[in-house]
């Protein structure tokens, strides 16, 4: 088994609405990705696949969907403040943590045609989620 690996790095505005601590405060995160394609096989260039083919898979869904936003859950207090003021922003289902947006990466990839291995969110220099599949 093969298995390359492409950084990249963003930054978004988040809280965790029922952390306990200092997370439930509105704060942001520059953060960095890395996402794994796993194959048996390298393609007749010798390779997974080229690092820029993750890039630009991976630039597009970020730069469009994660990039400079914030991002709330779907029940967050403050959506409606930030809707009275025309500000931007991203509502999901879930709890805008670390493991729900190493997921999110990981099923846009996915859907793109890569065979992802796993997406590495590290939110913080000492703290990082994976996501991945059996
Ligand atoms: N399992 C998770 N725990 C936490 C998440 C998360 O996404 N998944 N997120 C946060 C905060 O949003 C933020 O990432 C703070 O993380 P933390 O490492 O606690 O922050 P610090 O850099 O301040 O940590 P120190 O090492 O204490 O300086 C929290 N938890
Ligand atoms: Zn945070």
């Amino acid at each position: 088994m093969y298995i390359i690996t492409k950084e990249v790095y963003f930054c978004y505005g988040h809280r965790l609405m029922n952390h306990p601590g200092k997370c439930r405060n509105l704060h942001g995160h520059s953060v960095k990705a890395s996402i794994s394609i796993k194959q048996n096989q390298l393609n007749d260039q010798g390779m997974v696949c080229d690092f820029s083919d993750v890039k630009d898979c991976v630039d597009g869904f970020i730069n469009k969907v994660l990039d400079h936003n914030f991002l709330l859950h779907k029940e967050d207090p403050i959506i409606p403040a930030l809707i009275a003021n025309n500000e931007q922003f991203l509502a999901i289902d879930e709890h805008p943590t670390a493991e729900v947006l190493s997921k999110m990466i990981y099923n846009h990839v996915k859907q793109q045609g890569f065979n992802v291995d796993q997406v590495v969110l590290w939110e913080t220099a000492s703290a990082n989620a994976c996501y991945r599949e059996e």
